[in-house]
This record gives structure tokens, C-alpha cells and sequence, in this order.
């Protein structure tokens, strides 16, 4: 992952109803975790189903500069032979995540209990983003790090060469902080235990216990207590990885938005630490449905199935479910404009610390296309113009980030003018195959040289 490329300026205009079948890629969350923790077992883990986007390749070539053997065999499957728990190679180079927070927040922790030394770089996105909130714990468990002013990258870990275990409260609701801790307590003896007062995304600590590792869950009064005992023998996994719900959103709130719309997605991962974002368009009044509810793969899945929905009213969006749906406000926000009444969204300081500060990103843009926001540090509101009234009609920067490249690019399917991503180029980190997908249902988004 050597960063950014050229731009890919793109325009998103009204079309008409989207229709069909849509086939969204491979969970992000779930396929970095199944290339480390593949890559920390012994013997071949098989995957099918992984997302080829460039996050995730990033962490499949990280894997292979920690010393696995990482092979792909086909579209979306691949084969990992890992090194074992405590086997990471030190590797020769630089380890450049590109735009990826997970991946290498989630390889610094699985890395710095290891008798190993290695430096992180990312994209300019990644490289403003915090990573004390993963350097501090993992100092506890005795590794060092040596970073740009503010924790930022490029950075250096010096891994633990006697590792303590570590009992840990994350101080924000952050998955990724969680992984990390309880990826370097796997090379540690004795029990490390990490304490979320919020539930966050639980891929990690299911695909451990699938992984053969004694983790317990407990629900207490300090939260939700995760108790990993270290040093186990990871055993390979055969892995299907169910189709991303973040993904997902994109084709079903374009599908609420633009009249006369009807889409299905099918396989859809629902882990409730994921599927915020789909009640809350049903208490907006959204026509969306889940079929087919099932089990796979230790996940729930369900086809969703979403139709135009003209009547969907603001809501207050309970802080509560923030977590659940971290990644998805930039598209809900697209929603509450279409919608009737004020969207509130308290409780999401973390939004300002992701690709882009996404708070600001959105409101920009909306605003610029004719939306009402109001926005605090850690909250904010938009005014619903109704299923027609969004004017459109802007040039957005989507700052190195996907989700705001695809969020607009929803928003231009409905609003009355056309809307303008100055780059569409950062959808490829998570949504590979996005514009023809969309293409495919009947939108009109294509790329253009202004
Ligand atoms: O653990 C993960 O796979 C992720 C956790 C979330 O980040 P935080 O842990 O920073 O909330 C989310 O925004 C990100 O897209 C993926
Ligand atoms: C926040 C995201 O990803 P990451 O933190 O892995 O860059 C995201 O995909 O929306």
C-alpha cells in the first residue's frame, strides 16, 4: 500500500428507480481478523469470501512481512499458513497501512508482545490519526513506541521482550483498541482482561474462541469484561466471511432515497455490535426489511430488502447504539436530509477521528448542497428537506475517505442537481466494484475530468 494515487473526480446525477440484486463485498472488520489471526496459527487457514479492497490487502502484505505464508487462490479465497502465536518474523521494511485504522492498530497490539521491532506509515489520512489510544496499552504490557508528535505515524514499535499480562478499560468505545489488547495479550502468559464500558464490535473475540483460544465474556457493573487466557495454540480455521454490512448501507439508503426504488441484499452480516444502522431507518419509518434471518459461520446473516420510502421522519438516534453503527452516520446523514423533520446524532466524538474528521466532512457538504446541519464537538443535526426538496448541485472533497466519497455519491442519485466528488478514488480502500455495482441497479455515476 504505497498511499494515494491520482484523483478520480466523479459525478453522481438523479436516476431513475434503482433496481436488482446487490452483491456487496466481504466484511472489512472480519477480513483483517482472519488474515492475523490466520497468520498466527498453526498450519493453513482457508478463507473465502474476503474483501479484496486495499485495507485489507495492506494487512495480507503486512502478514507476509511478519513471516506467514499468505497466498491467494482465487477470487475472494484465500490461504494463510501462519507462524504460530509468538512466531512473527521481524520484518525488513516499513509497513505501510495506506488508509487502514484497523489494520494497523490491530497489527501494532498482535506485534508488540512479540521480541520484534517494527516501523508503521500510512496514507496522509492515516498518518493524522491518533494511535496513543493503542500505544498506551500495549506500553503496559511493556513494548515501546516512538511516534510522530501526538502519537501520529510514522511510528516504531519495539515489542515486549518479556511481556506482562494487563488488565485494561478502553477510555473510548473503540473496537479496534479492544483487538489490539487482547491481540497482544495472545503472547503473553497468564490472563489479560480487557474492560469496555460500551459493547463494541465482537469479531475479535468470536473468531479467538473459533481460533481454539480460552476467551469468557462477562456482562458486570465495571461493563463488559473480556478475559483472554495467553499463549494458546491457535488452530487454522476454515473462514466465510459474510458480506459487509457497512457496505451494505450504501445500496439500501440509495434505494429509500430515490423514488420508486427496490433492491435486495443478500448475505448480509447482522451481528447487533454492527446492524445500528438498519433499525434506526426503521424507526425513520424506512421500508426495510430483513428475510431469510440465519446463522453462518458463528455470524447472524439476513437479506435485506429496501424500497423507496417517502414518509421517514427525523429521529433522535439513541447514543447508546452509536457503536453499532460508528461507521454508517455519513450515509444516515444523506438519509435525514430526504427525510421530514431534524435527525439528532449525539454521542459520536469518535466520528471526528476517523479518515476524516466525518462530522465536518458531511456538514460541508451537505450544507454546500443546500442541507441545514448544526453540529457541536460531539454531535450534530440535520434538517430533513422532504423526499424531493434537496437541492444538490455541489463539488464535494471527500478528503481520503471512502465513506464520504460514497455517501455523496448516494446523495446525487436523488437530490434535483447533480453532485461532484473532487476524488472517488478512496472508495477502492473498502468497496471495490462500488460504481458498477451501482452501475448495475440503474445509477448514474460516472467518472469525469473536471
Ligand atoms: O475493529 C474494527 O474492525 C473497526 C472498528 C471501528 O473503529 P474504532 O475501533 O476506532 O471505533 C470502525 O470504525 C472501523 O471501521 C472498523
Ligand atoms: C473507520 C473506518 O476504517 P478504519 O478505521 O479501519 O480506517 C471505516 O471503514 O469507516
Amino acid at each position: 500500500m504505497s498511499g494515494h494515487g491520482p484523483a478520480i473526480p466523479m459525478t453522481s446525477r438523479k436516476c431513475g428507480p434503482l433496481k436488482g440484486e446487490a452483491r456487496v463485498p466481504g466484511d472489512k472488520s472480519i477480513s483483517h481478523r482472519s488474515l492475523i489471526l490466520g497468520a498466527m496459527a498453526v498450519g493453513e487457514t482457508h478463507i473465502t469470501g474476503l474483501l479484496e479492497g486495499e485495507d485489507v490487502l495492506g494487512t495480507a502484505d503486512a502478514m507476509r512481512a511478519f513471516g506467514a505464508d499468505v497466498e491467494r487462490v482465487g477470487e475472494g479465497e484465500w490461504r494463510v499458513n501462519g507462524v504460530g502465536v509468538g512466531g512473527f518474523a521481524e520484518p525488513e521494511q516499513v509497513i505501510d497501512c495506506g488508509n487502514a485504522g484497523t489494520g494497523v492498530r490491530l497489527i501494532m497490539g498482535a506485534m508488540a508482545t512479540q521480541p520484534i521491532t517494527a516501523t508503521f506509515t500510512g496514507d496522509a489520512s492515516l498518518r493524522a490519526r491518533p494511535m496513543g489510544r493503542v500505544t498506551d496499552p500495549i506500553a503496559l504490557f511493556g513494548a515501546q513506541s516512538y511516534g510522530r508528535d501526538g502519537g501520529r505515524l510514522p511510528m516504531t514499535v519495539v515489542g515486549a521482550r518479556q511481556p506482562i499480562a494487563v488488565r485494561y478499560t478502553t477510555p473510548m468505545a473503540s473496537a479496534q483498541v479492544k483487538s489490539a489488547v487482547l491481540l497482544a495479550g495472545l503472547n503473553v502468559p497468564g490472563k489479560t482482561v480487557v474492560i469496555e464500558k460500551e459493547a463494541t464490535r465482537d469479531h475479535t473475540e468470536r473468531m479467538l474462541a473459533g481460533f481454539g483460544a480460552e476467551i469468557t465474556v462477562e456482562d458486570t457493573d465495571e461493563g463488559h469484561v473480556i478475559t483472554l487466557t495467553g499463549q494458546p495454540e491457535l488452530k487454522p480455521q476454515s473462514i466465510v466471511v459474510p458480506r459487509d454490512p457497512s457496505s451494505a448501507a450504501f445500496p439500501v439508503c440509495a434505494a429509500l432515497i430515490v423514488p420508486g426504488s427496490e433492491v435486495l441484499v443478500p448475505n448480509i452480516g447482522l451481528n447487533p455490535t454492527r446492524a445500528g444502522l438498519f433499525y434506526t431507518l426503521q424507526d425513520m419509518g424506512a421500508d426495510l426489511t430483513f428475510e431469510n434471518e440465519r446463522t453462518e459461520g458463528g455470524e447472524p446473516v439476513a437479506d435485506l430488502h429496501a424500497r423507496y420510502s417517502p414518509h421517514m421522519k427525523g429521529i433522535v438516534v439513541p447514543p447508546e447504539r452509536a457503536a453499532s453503527m460508528i461507521d454508517e452516520y455519513p450515509i444516515l446523514s444523506v438519509v435525514a436530509a430526504f427525510a421530514t423533520g431534524t435527525t439528532n446524532m449525539p454521542g459520536v466524538h469518535e466520528l471526528r477521528v476517523k479518515e476524516s474528521d466525518r462530522i465536518d466532512a458531511m456538514a460541508k457538504g451537505l450544507r454546500a448542497a443546500g442541507v441545514v446541519v448544526e453540529e457541536g464537538e460531539d454531535w450534530w443535526a440535520v434538517d430533513g428537506m422532504g423526499p424531493e426538496g434537496v437541492r444538490g448541485g455541489a463539488t464535494v472533497a471527500t478528503v481520503l475517505d471512502h465513506r464520504i466519497a460514497m455517501s455523496f455519491a448516494c446523495l446525487g442519485m436523488a437530490s434535483q442537481k447533480p453532485i461532484h466528488l473532487d476524488d472517488g478514488s478512496p472508495i477502492a480502500t473498502s468497496f471495490p466494484g462500488f460504481e458498477p455495482l451501482m452501475a448495475g441497479l440503474g445509477a448514474q455515476l460516472v467518472r469525469t475530468n473536471t
